[in-house]
């Protein structure tokens, strides 16, 4: 038997049954049987009757239900489940093994040298320590504070002992809006980039630490990113997905594509990677961050336009977006380093992220594809956003005809 809260006051309805129970907002009804998805037959105050399913719920659900808005407007960064993932060593080993990147970060250690030495650095989100291990291994900092929030801070504070760097390297554990330091640093290095450039949002701590504890004229790393975006085709992902139901063993499953439009084209696919003649035209940077002059509030909203010119013939699926991180050198005339995740660098983890059209289109050479793309920050789920993207395909063939087309992408919330 199921208890059952009468979440709202029912309006009047006229049951099929004789004898409908009557009952009151909050009332707390014993189902005894469910003679028909629409009325139950149900207990209130030992008086029996037929009640609409469509009014009640399962007891305590509204608490759930009060306890899941709490949560979210307690927890909007889901920092529990957030920091727990990195509590573990599954992404840590992601990033690790991601040599494209680990590399760079490496990179502009190293070429960095010289004028790292008795410098103060801040490793925001330090993970496994690597970037500091790195500071300590190649250059002279005089301290880096390698500041971690997930419970990796203690086997990360092991490593910097393992490897004998304990008198350079100090893990603080916490959250480096609410860590404090002994001192203002010179340079904020962070690996901070997640999908899309800034899904996760934890660019907000970078420029939160920035402002609080990068001394003028301080170095931050990096020092700029930039969000790109190509028209792409994506046959194999759309024949997987979309295609396929079109004859499957020699049957017409076609009935099921607006399920599977649904469930693989709402949410943008992460981890795709794009083959480069894939790309319909050349890329576009739709969005560029400095990261000195960044606000929080900046975070928002995000704007940018595009305008492609497709270069050859092809079906365009959807968009395929990456980003760039560049480091720029603390020498004077340095080399700057670039961290491309683009389909014609090295793949790194991130790989790409697509986004399909409801419907593909056939594009020609010459056609032109332009827009505007905007990222909005989720008001509520901290961590998340929403990529609105605004096109209009226009044909200069035999007959001028212009396409245009709209579609927001939650992620994930
Ligand atoms: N590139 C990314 N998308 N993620 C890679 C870096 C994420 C690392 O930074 C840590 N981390 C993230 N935010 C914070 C923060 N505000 N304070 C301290 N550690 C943090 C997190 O626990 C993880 O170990």
């Amino acid at each position: 038997m199921l208890a059952v809260s009468v979440p709202f006051s029912p309006r009047l309805t006229v049951s099929p049954f004789a004898s409908q129970l009557s009952f009151s907002s909050g009332d707390k009804l014993l189902v005894h049987t469910k003679p028909s998805s629409d009325w139950w037959w149900a207990e209130l105050q030992g008086v029996t009757g037929y009640a609409p399913a469509s009014y009640l719920q399962p007891d305590g659900a509204e608490e759930e239900e009060e306890e899941e808005e709490d949560t979210s407007l307690q927890d909007p960064w889901q920092d529990e489940e957030y920091f727990g993932s990195y509590g573990t060593l599954k992404l840590h080993l992601e990033m690790l093994s991601d040599k494209t990147r680990t590399e760079a970060y490496r990179q502009v250690i190293f070429s960095n040298s010289a004028s790292l030495r008795n410098k103060v650095v801040m490793d925001l989100g330090c993970g496994t320590g690597i970037i500091s291990l790195f500071c300590a291994q190649l250059a002279q900092p005089s301290v880096v504070y390698a500041v971690e929030a997930s419970s990796m801070a203690a086997y990360t504070r092991q490593l910097v002992k393992q490897n004998g760097y304990e008198e350079v390297v100090v893990v603080l554990q916490g959250r480096a809006e609410e860590i404090e330091l002994p001192e203002q640093v010179d340079v904020l290095v962070s690996e901070w980039m997640g999908n899309c450039l800034l899904f996760e949002f934890m660019v907000e701590s970078v420029l939160l630490a920035r402002d609080r504890w990068l001394r003028e004229g301080g170095v931050i790393w990096p020092s700029s990113a930039a969000l790109t975006l190509v028209p792409c085709q994506a046959d194999s992902y759309f024949s997987e997905k979309m295609a396929f139901w079109e004859q499957p063993y020699g049957l017409d499953f076609t009935p099921l594509q607006p399920l599977a439009h649904q469930e693989f084209f709402t949410k943008p696919k992460f981890s795709h990677l794009i083959e480069p003649n894939d790309c319909l035209s050349a890329p576009c940077d739709v969005i560029c961050l400095n990261m000195y002059t960044l606000q929080v509030k900046d975070l928002e909203e995000m704007n940018g336009q595009f305008h492609f010119c497709v270069e050859k013939p092809g079906v365009f699926h959807g968009f395929t977006a990456w980003f760039t991180v560049h480091f720029k050198s603390l020498e004077e005339g340095g080399t700057t380093v670039e961290l491309n995740t683009g389909p014609n660098s090295e793949p790194t983890h991130w790989k790409q992220t697509l986004f399909m059209l409801d419907k593909p289109v056939s594009v020609c050479a010459g056609d032109s594809i332009s827009g505007t793309i905007l990222l909005r920050r989720n008001p509520v789920w901290r961590r998340h956003m929403t990529v609105t993207l605004n096109w209009n395909i226009s044909s200069t063939g035999e007959t001028d005809s212009s396409q245009v087309g709209t579609k927001t992408f939650p992620m994930w919330r």
